[in-house]
């Protein structure tokens, strides 16, 4: 379990979250959804020790782990896709690859991206930057199957892409929670999200809003209160 408790935290002296409480089950895929500038990001970067809370606690598989670095947390079995791809455009797809294998063996994590998206085994020589929007995604999530994770934070994977490439990205979520991760996820699909999902948050203001499984929300109104989404 991945466990947020009371959790504050803010940039200077803006705060964002407030006393934020959070539940993410082994092998369990859990949406948290919010207006812009909620605090969904926020509270990703501290479930993947970006960001260290002001207070509250983090707990993984019953340890605590508050305050932790990244790579602490990641070789914990913490994997987070970031908003904005986090990849990087002047090295070869290979090369982003091997950088996302970290310690691992650089081969097999190439292996493992190629099989969960062909497509990027026909451009491994290629400059990440040169890829389409989608295949960049792709690259970014494959971040999620080369490290093994049990619990992969995602933020917005399927921002600005194409309807067939959204498509695509979901399956590919799909394909991660049958395998056994843990999902976080935050997503402006809040239907499809919503589908996938057992549990929902909803963020409002840096605080809890509601918390509960997905049948308990009703989706319009979700949509139209909190969203300005897109409801597909
Ligand atoms: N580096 C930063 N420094 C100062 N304030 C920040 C920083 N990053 C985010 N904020 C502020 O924190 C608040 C929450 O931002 P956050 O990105 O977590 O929200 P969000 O729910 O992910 O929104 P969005 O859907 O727009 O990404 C916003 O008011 C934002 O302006």
């Amino acid at each position: 379990m991945l466990e947020l408790t009371d959790v504050s935290a803010g940039y200077g002296e803006t705060a964002v979250l407030a006393d934020v409480s959070l539940w993410v089950p082994p092998r369990s895929v859990v949406a948290l959804l919010g207006a812009n500038g909620a605090g969904k990001t926020t509270l990703l970067r501290v479930a993947s020790g970006l960001l260290k809370p002001s207070a509250g606690r983090m707990s993984l598989d019953g340890t605590d782990v508050t305050g932790k670095a990244p790579h602490v947390l990641a070789n914990r079995g913490v994997c987070h896709v970031p908003e904005g791809r986090g990849i990087f455009p002047t090295l070869t797809v290979r090369d982003n690859l091997i950088i996302q294998a970290g310690d691992g063996n650089a081969d097999d994590a190439v292996e493992r991206a190629v099989s969960a998206f062909p497509i990027l085994g026909e451009k491994l020589s290629q400059l990440a930057g040169s890829l389409s929007g989608g295949q960049q995604q792709m690259l970014s999530l494959s971040r999620a199957y080369v490290t093994d994770p049990s619990y992969v934070l995602l933020d917005e994977v399927s921002m600005g892409l194409a309807p067939v490439v959204v498509d695509e990205i979901f399956e590919s979520l799909a394909t991660l929670a049958a395998q056994g991760r843990a999902l976080l996820l935050v997503e402006q699909y809040v239907t499809r999200a919503l589908d996938l999902a057992d549990y929902v948050y909803l963020l409002a203001r840096g605080r809890i809003e509601f918390a509960g499984e997905p049948g308990e929300l009703d989706a319009e109104r979700l949509m139209a209160r909190y969203m300005g989404g897109t409801h597909a």
